[in-house]
């Protein structure tokens, strides 16, 4: 199949040398190209510029995009997409004025949801799972990134690997695998986290590894969840199975989590709402990704990540949605843009780099995703007639989305 998008308003992210990753004031550098076109063939993008250099060859297809923007789709490189059940209850807890870690401290939260989660068989969460992922499809996301972390025994943690792993087969949205496995400690290992951490090492690793169900490690290293030297032990360990690490931490605390996660090579250290100096000045020296998920301070009336300084110390940012029953019951990477934008003061420019090009190099797809660029695949968001890219944050109530591609197909 041949397609040509043509009559581009604006073609926003076009760049054949497009870098991995953008940091610092370059992130307002966002290119764009007006009155444009985009040549697609099978799920590749083969050609792109501006309508004056527009192939006269006959597409199997054309899109007529006059007065639309053209953009990569986000790359979604955090969620918790699969879950059994919502939490509202907790939603009115909160509303009531219980925290978010109180709620986790009395065996609510997470372990709720893993409570839920080892009563519900596989094909249910699935059936649930690609649901949520055909949703946050036609909210923009070309690309996902999903944990487990609500299982928290070897046969519910398998069971959510293997649900993602038949979402890998069920869709071409690419899809990378997180091992979460140390996101809460279960309550029969309350008196003995020296023997959950050892069933992670010994028993879920090993057998995770065999069927080859993830592509990173995870760790929630917070006061309420687990502290830095656990989290140093079990990224050792996944370093073992060639389990690279994308680490929760400072959410609520600043307590070496990004340091140690630097020092084991994350490719993203996540959440960052508390940060300091020195977090700053370690991760401006790395090559670890700052992922905010202001979707997560939104719902749980926390207070925001200063991107705003860390973009202006030089750092490079991602944003991610966070997908989860818990803190955050969306997929909306769209709304994600408005609170980078209303809440966090990133200008639009950096908003859309941050959720395409730097998602993607924090799920490790920058290679083949996150610009419109030659040879890279085909998973493109078409607006719907708009004036500015402004208008995507700004507008934070509307679907200004009109049409999403994937490798090629829309
Ligand atoms: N903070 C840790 N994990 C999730 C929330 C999980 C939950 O509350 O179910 C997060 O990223 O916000
Ligand atoms: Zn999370």
């Amino acid at each position: 199949m041949r397609t040509l998008i043509r009559n581009i308003k604006t073609l926003l992210l076009g760049d054949d040398q497009a870098p991995m990753m953008v940091k610092g004031a370059a992130m307002q550098n966002l290119p764009t190209l007006n009155n444009a076109f985009v040549w697609v063939e099978k799920d590749k993008i083969v050609d792109w510029g501006p309508m004056s250099e527009c192939p006269v060859a006959t597409p199997d297809q054309t899109i007529d995009a006059t007065g639309a923007f053209v953009l990569p789709t986000w790359c979604d490189s955090h969620t918790h997409l699969v879950f059994a059940a919502t939490r509202e209850g907790e939603f009115i807890d909160k509303i009531q004025g219980v925290s978010y870690e109180e709620i986790a401290r009395k065996g609510g939260g997470i372990l709720n949801s893993a409570q839920r989660l080892q009563n519900t068989p596989q094909e249910v969460l699935l059936e649930a799972a690609y649901k949520r992922l055909m949703e946050v499809k036609n909210y923009g996301t070309g690309a996902i990134e999903i944990k487990s972390g609500y299982g928290l025994s070897l046969a519910a943690e398998l069971k959510m690997l293997r649900v993602i792993q038949q979402l890998k087969t069920m869709t071409k949205i690419p899809i990378k695998a997180t091992f979460l496995g140390a996101h809460a400690l279960p309550l029969a290992y309350k008196d003995n986290r020296a023997g959950y951490l050892q069933l992670i090492i010994d028993e879920m690793l090993p057998q995770i590894a065999e069927e080859g169900l993830a592509d990173y490690i995870d760790v929630f290293c917070e006061k309420v969840a687990f502290s830095v030297a656990e989290t140093e032990q079990l990224m050792e360990a996944g370093a073992r199975y060639g389990l690279k690490p994308k680490i929760h931490t400072n959410q609520f605390n600043c307590m070496g989590g990004i340091q140690a996660s630097v020092a084991h090579q994350a490719i993203s250290v996540d959440h960052l709402e508390v940060i300091n100096e020195e977090e700053i000045a370690c991760l401006l020296a790395s090559d670890t990704m700052a992922t905010l998920l202001p979707s997560a301070p939104f719902f749980i009336n926390d207070h925001y990540p200063q991107a705003r300084k860390m973009i202006d110390a030089g750092m490079a940012v991602a944003l991610a949605s966070d997908y989860n029953p818990g803190s955050t019951p969306s997929g909306k990477i769209p709304f994600v843009l408005s609170l980078a934008c209303i809440k966090m003061k990133m200008l639009p420019e950096e908003a859309i780099f941050a959720a395409t090009l730097n998602g993607a190099y924090a799920m490790e797809e920058a290679h083949r995703l996150g610009s419109i660029s030659k040879g890279k695949l085909a998973n493109l968001i078409i607006t719907k007639p708009m004036d500015s890219i402004a208008y995507m944050p700004y507008a934070f109530g509307s679907d200004w989305i009109d049409k999403v591609m994937i490798s090629g197909e829309i």
